[in-house]
């Protein structure tokens, strides 16, 4: 531990903790250590599609943001490392509708390859839809893999271990991040965290693009081609706690995608697993500061981001850094002295200078 720079302790080892995790290490100013009660393969992030696209978060324009900062990351610091390393590929995406959208998504003025698609782009059966040419997919347990690697090779490190009382981690590092996903609801205790479930399918075939109708936010049928597999989805379920994965939702999800082309009926699929996550829904994606301890300590919040924490993570990553620089800045030096007040009494015998100060 470098006693020079800030400790820093990051509750939350999820596609949002470690993408945070390596932003604040890569400044060189802080060690920063990650505490969570899962590890990755046993995280939310690790059961999703997973690909580039906003979907089940607010606010849009924050999401927008968020969104079109995380592809340039991807971009610029992802990709080129190839696909071996990372299991990122960039991928085209088709977002399909039966009925006519006239308004354009409230985040798309931040993706500058977004476009309504072509009439000749469209699949039989739809009538309107929206395509991002250079989105990303990954798959997510080789992704999660390299976050960890990638965090402990910049010097992070990584405990497994619950936090029952958010007091506890302020015990060694004045700032905290909380990066606990849903887990905020006993955390501490917000209430306005609450699960959609989703499940999804892992099938053998991979496709070229991929595609989703988006006609009803909760019945979702989408194919997602990664590099070793495809996943198909999906359920929103919210308030449902249920991590089995559901016969019924299986079942509904093979109609969902056979309605989106011939090529994604059962008879043409190989079924390889089922994995079933709960989102961390919330109206609102929490990424603010928290003056705990008469300002002595810093709480930097970053949960809530619903079915979009890939396509938000590097944003919300970067905007924590700027919070942590922000309420760094502004915390209180404790003036409580960390050295007990009764062994000040030796001081005190041998120097009159010494002035103690009553806790
Ligand atoms: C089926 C499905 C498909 C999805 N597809 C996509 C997609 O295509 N694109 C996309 O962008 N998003 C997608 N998502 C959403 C995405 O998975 C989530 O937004 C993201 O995983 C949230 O990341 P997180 O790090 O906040 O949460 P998590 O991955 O849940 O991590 C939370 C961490 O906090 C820890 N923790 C919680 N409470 C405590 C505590 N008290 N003490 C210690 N540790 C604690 C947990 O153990 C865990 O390590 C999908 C989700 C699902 C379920
Ligand atoms: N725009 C979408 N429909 N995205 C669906 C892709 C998977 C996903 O985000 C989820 O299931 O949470």
């Amino acid at each position: 531990m470098n006693i020079h720079k800030k400790d820093i302790i990051i509750i939350g080892c999820g596609c949002i903790g470690l993408s945070a995790g390596v932003i604040l290490l890569k400044t060189g100013d802080y060690n920063v250590k990650i505490w969570a009660k899962d590890l990755p393969p046993n995280t939310t992030s690790n059961k999703a599609a997973a690909l580039w696209y906003p979907f089940l978060s607010e606010p849009l324009d924050k999401v927008g943001r968020w969104s079109q900062e995380t592809m340039d990351y991807f971009k610029k610091e992802i990709i080129p490392l190839g696909v071996e390393k990372t299991g990122t590929l960039t991928k085209k995406v088709y977002e399909l509708y039966r009925t006519p959208r006239a308004q354009l998504p409230e985040w798309s003025p931040f993706v500058p390859s977004f476009r309504r698609m072509k009439k000749e782009e469209m699949l039989d059966g739809y009538i309107d839809g929206f395509t991002v040419e250079d989105g990303f997919v990954m798959d997510t347990d080789q992704y999660m893999d390299w976050l960890v690697e990638s965090f402990k090779a910049l010097g992070g490190s990584i405990d497994q271990r619950e936090v029952v009382d958010i007091r506890e981690p302020f015990i060694y590092a004045d700032i905290v991040i909380n990066c606990s996903g849903l887990g905020a609801r006993e955390l501490i205790g917000d209430r306005l965290v609450y699960p959609s479930r989703g499940q999804i399918i892992v099938v053998d075939n991979t496709r070229d693009i991929s595609l989703m109708d988006e006609e009803d936010e909760y019945q979702l049928g989408y194919v997602i081609p990664r590099v070793h597999n495809s996943v198909l989805g999906g359920t929103n379920q919210q308030h449902n706690y249920n991590l089995e994965p559901s016969k019924k939702d299986t079942e509904e999800i093979l109609d969902r995608v056979a309605k989106i082309s011939p090529q994604f009926e059962r008879k043409n699929l190989k079924i390889l697993g089922e994995k079933v996550g709960l989102r961390p829904s919330r109206y609102s994606i929490r990424l603010e500061n928290e003056f705990m301890q008469d300002g002595r300590k810093l709480l930097v919040h970053n949960y809530g981001h619903g079915g979009s924490g890939f396509t938000v993570s590097w944003g919300c990553a970067l905007d924590t850094l700027k919070l942590v620089r922000k309420g760094a800045d502004k915390l209180k030096t404790s003036n409580k002295s960390d050295v007990p007040w009764y062994s000040l009494l030796n001081k005190r015998r041998s120097s009159s200078s010494c002035s103690f100060v009553n806790d």
